[in-house]
């Protein structure tokens, strides 16, 4: 597997309208996009763009939510994952489970459009990876 650039790191929050004030009028950022739903993941999500990658608010959607319990321990919210490209996404599920860690779920489509799985934070020194399929004519 080459794994490529550093796409975006997660930032789980109770509001994201809080954090989207946040990261405007204290750290400066003028790239904020307009937050949308995914159902699919249990997210509502927000890009801010940085110059080298984007920073993901997200926040619970539904009950099902997968951020339920990481709000729970972390009320404030805070750093919940790293998403790395990858240039094939089935590939690097295979790869992941031949070298024993463990992969939340199978390949579904993230808030890029592409291809996403996630390593448990168990396999991976305490940080939850999300892997994700680049998309066709990036970089
Ligand atoms: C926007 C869409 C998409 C994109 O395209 O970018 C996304 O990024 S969606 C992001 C949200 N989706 C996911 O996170 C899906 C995968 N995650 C999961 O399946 C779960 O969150 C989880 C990783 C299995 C954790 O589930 P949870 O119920 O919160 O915790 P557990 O009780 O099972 O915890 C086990 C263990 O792991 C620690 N943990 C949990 N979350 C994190 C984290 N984000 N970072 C680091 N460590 C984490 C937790 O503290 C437990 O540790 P121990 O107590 O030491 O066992
Ligand atoms: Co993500």
């Amino acid at each position: 597997m080459t794994l490529g650039r550093l796409n975006h790191v997660g930032i789980a929050t109770p509001s994201i309208e809080t954090s989207i004030a946040l990261y405007r009028d204290l750290l400066g950022a003028t790239k904020i996009h307009d937050p949308f739903d995914l159902p699919a993941q249990g997210v509502r999500v927000c890009f801010v763009d940085m110059p080298n990658s984007q920073i993901e608010l997200i926040e619970p959607l539904g009950e099902a939510s997968p951020l339920h319990g990481f709000l729970a321990r972390n009320p404030a919210g805070g750093q919940h994952h790293i998403c790395f490209e990858v240039p094939d996404i089935h590939a690097a599920k295979a790869e992941m489970e031949a070298k024993g860690a463990k992969v939340l779920g199978e390949p579904r489509i993230g808030a890029h459009g592409t291809p996403v799985i996630f390593v448990h934070p168990k396999n991976m020194g305490g940080v939850l990876v999300e892997l994700m399929e680049t998309p066709k004519g990036a970089h």
